[in-house]
């Protein structure tokens, strides 16, 4: 039976109690809707998106195995990379092909799996330029004083603010290149946020960062959400997806295959079933730079296989594997 305490309390209301567990569902209130969202690079289908809605103030987790799609996607939904084709808003507003300042413009950042933090800038620099949208053209002009002057001081004061926030600011005139893995997270998240944006997209937040740094970084994810930012992280620790994720959009082979709460990842989808094997309840093990080694490497492996030889017989991931599985079938 239910906890007691809990059984007393009202039932409010979530954003996704009324949501389809389909690939590229509507949702109540999405600040991100694209279509057809499509890049290959030589023969290869990197990305193959028919349609993507993202709640507004949750944290989605996007998922998958490796070479699935999940940073081409994020580089094409906020400017980096080119799509073939597709069209996408944030807001309502149109931002597909817009350059990657001018998607900042309209409320939508991203942070990198390999941080790009400017080695030989001070911390506070770093954070800084950050004010002027995302590295890019845009910096060079910031790089430039008079451009500063105006607001140089608001500036200044918000990065620090930012600094303290993240625990940076003792550090705020060492080299940015003299920050752990983990501080270094950390303060692109800083410069992400420089922007204000309304929605935060961090690829692989906790790759490479210790475990004490961890709990910190989650903790920010968290507190973003709950000052009603919308963020969507791409993750491959399962611990991680099911302690901070509302929502979970499951990707392999550029597509999005699978969509639910992470409490229905691993007793849902036939696809996810196939995706966490019979391993998931190891920790899984990933080197400085995100990659998965040892056991996890092999597993991971394992599954992209599989997928390809579905994918390669013909197969559809949507319906899930025949073979028997342990775990419950849910056709919703
Ligand atoms: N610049 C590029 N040139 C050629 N192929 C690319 C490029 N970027 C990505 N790809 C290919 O596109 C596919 C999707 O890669 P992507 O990095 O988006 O996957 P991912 O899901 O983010 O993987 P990971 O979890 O390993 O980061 C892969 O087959 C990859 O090799």
């Amino acid at each position: 039976m239910s906890d007691p305490n809990s059984s007393a309390a009202p039932h409010h209301p979530q954003p996704f109690d009324d949501v389809d567990r389909n690939p590229g569902s509507s949702k109540p209130d999405p600040i991100l809707i694209a279509d057809n969202v499509t890049r290959t690079f030589g023969g290869v289908q990197a990305v193959n998106v028919a349609h993507l809605e993202i709640q507004r103030g949750c944290i989605t987790g996007l998922i998958g195995p490796n070479g699935a799609g999940k940073t081409t996607l994020f580089n094409l939904l906020t400017g980096f990379d080119k799509a073939d084709t597709g069209s996408w808003t944030v807001n309502g507003a149109a931002t597909s092909q817009l350059p990657a300042y001018k998607v900042a413009r309209q409320g939508m950042v991203r942070t990198f799996q390999l941080t790009k933090a400017l080695s030989k800038l001070t911390v506070l620099d770093n954070v800084r330029l950050g004010a002027t949208g995302q590295t890019g053209e845009r910096m060079l002009g910031a790089l430039m004083p008079w451009t500063w002057r105006r607001q140089e001081a608001e500036i200044t004061e918000r990065a620090y603010a930012m600094l303290e926030r993240f625990k940076l600011d003792t550090k705020a005139d060492d080299l940015a290149g003299s920050l752990s893995g983990g501080q270094r997270k950390l303060l692109e998240m800083a410069r992400a946020l420089m922007t204000n944006p309304e929605i935060v997209m961090l690829d692989e937040p906790m790759a490479g960062v210790n475990p004490a740094l961890t709990q910190s970084l989650l903790g920010h994810i968290k507190s973003l959400r709950d000052e009603g930012m919308t963020v969507v992280f791409v993750e491959h620790d399962m611990d991680v997806i099911r302690d901070v994720s509302d929502w979970v959009v499951v990707m392999a082979q550029g597509s999005i295959i699978a969509e639910g709460p992470p409490s229905e990842l691993s007793n849902n989808s036939a696809v996810v079933d196939a995706y966490l094997g019979s391993h998931h309840d190891k920790p899984l093990e990933f080197d400085d730079d995100g990659n998965p080694v040892g056991e996890t490497a092999e597993m991971v492996a394992e599954m992209e296989s599989e997928l390809v030889e579905t994918l390669e017989a013909g197969g559809d991931l949507s319906a899930g594997p025949e073979s028997t599985s342990t775990h419950r079938r849910d056709d919703r």
